[in-house]
């Protein structure tokens, strides 16, 4: 049983009650509220029912709860009719979290605050910059799985920075095969990706604020032939995999597949599409082998300060197409970032604290 129990006018209150879990949310992007009458949401095995959730005004308002036995994209509606919000779950495949969205049927996405990032010359969700171009909402509600407070992006950026022995961030080492994979109990997320897709510069752009810790990046695809493991303190470990299509290792297979799929400590695969590009074939080849393999993933859109904001847009639609078609276990929200520029890095490096388990 859920309570979803107290609102204020402005901004829903950061802590919700969930059996046995811990959920929070965001923000509303609705300042009409005044108060919301409580509710009794009640989940349970293949059926969730809704109470009336609140009178007038709209509401917007994600929870999320973790689970470890949510199989994927099962989401379904209820009572979307009328004024009365719907209610849809994401159950998104262990160990990430599964995702509850209360939503009501306004178009609150071009409501969205002003964010710190974007007082410091950059968007925090580069995604936002594209609505004004197109009518419909460009990430929905229902797709904005991560959509982290001011505070909660500056404490995930705090773990990108070291500090001390006690949070040392260094590269581990490079393996040719997942039996030279370092043995740790840390949560991994890897970033894979066409060769020169930039998974290594993204990796740079993460790491930029720790001295001495060289990220290598190649102008030339096919430069990183092993799979490289940093460390992020006691919190992560990225692994930057080498890149498939043009001049992929000889053993690309070996270490990217059987890392996919023996790697006990993978969190989640972070998979890089070229954001001036869009998904080419190979990339369509490799999306169908990690569905296959059953790991969840994410879509990262990266480059994107080399493309004009129409040709990124007609990208972001097409890759949000595949996501809805074609994927299970993908994450439904796609982020966009420059390794170059650092666009959309700090929300990236909130979505792997949050993946991680690392914010505290
Ligand atoms: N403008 C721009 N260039 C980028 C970006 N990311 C990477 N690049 C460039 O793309 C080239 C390839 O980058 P890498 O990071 O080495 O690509 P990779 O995916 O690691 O490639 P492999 O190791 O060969 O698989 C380099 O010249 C980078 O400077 C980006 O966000 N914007
Ligand atoms: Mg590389």
């Amino acid at each position: 049983m859920s309570c979803v129990s107290c609102f204020t006018r402005r901004r829903v209150l950061q802590q919700f009650r969930w059996t046995g879990s811990h959920c929070f949310t965001n923000y509303m992007a609705v300042s009409t509220i005044e108060t919301i009458a409580r509710t009794n949401v009640q989940l349970m095995k293949g059926q969730t029912t809704q109470k009336h959730l609140h009178k007038g005004g709209s509401l917007d308002l994600v929870l999320y709860r973790k689970s470890s036995s949510q199989k994927c994209h099962t989401g379904y509606k209820l009572h979307p009719t009328g004024c009365y919000p719907s209610l849809q779950t994401f159950k998104i495949s262990s160990p990430f979290l599964s995702c509850l969205r209360l939503f009501s049927n306004t178009t609150s996405v071009l409501a969205r605050r002003p964010t710190a990032a974007k007082k410091r010359g950059f968007s925090l969700n580069p995604i936002d910059d594209l609505q004004p171009l197109v009518q419909i909402p460009l990430l929905p509600q229902i797709e904005r799985v991560v959509d982290p407070t001011e505070e909660e992006v500056q404490r995930a950026a705090q773990l990108f920075r070291p500090a001390g022995p006690k949070h040392k961030i260094e590269f581990v080492l490079s393996a040719p095969s997942p039996d030279h994979a370092p043995e740790h109990n840390r949560p991994e997320i890897a970033v894979m990706g066409r060769s020169n897709v930039g998974k290594s510069t993204l990796l740079q752009c993460l790491f930029r604020e720790v001295p001495d810790l060289e990220v290598r990046t190649s102008k030339n695809p096919g430069h990183t032939k092993m799979a490289n493991f940093f460390r992020v303190g006691r919190a992560m470990t990225l692994v930057d995999m080498p890149g498939y299509g043009h001049r992929q290792p000889a053993d690309f297979v070996r270490i990217v597949e059987d890392y996919l799929l023996q790697r006990k400590n993978l969190r989640m695969a972070v998979f890089l599409v070229d954001g001036a590009a869009g998904i080419a074939s190979w990339d369509t080849v490799a999306i169908e082998m990690i569905e296959e393999f059953k790991r969840p993933y994410v879509l990262v859109m990266t480059k994107i300060d080399k493309v004009s904001p129409h040709i990124l847009l007609r990208n972001v639609l097409s890759v949000r197409q595949v996501i809805k078609e074609r994927t299970k276990t993908c994450l439904p929200q796609v982020f966009l970032v420059s390794g170059v520029t650092g666009d959309g890095v700090p929300l990236l490096q909130y979505f792997f604290a949050q993946v991680t388990d690392s914010l505290k």
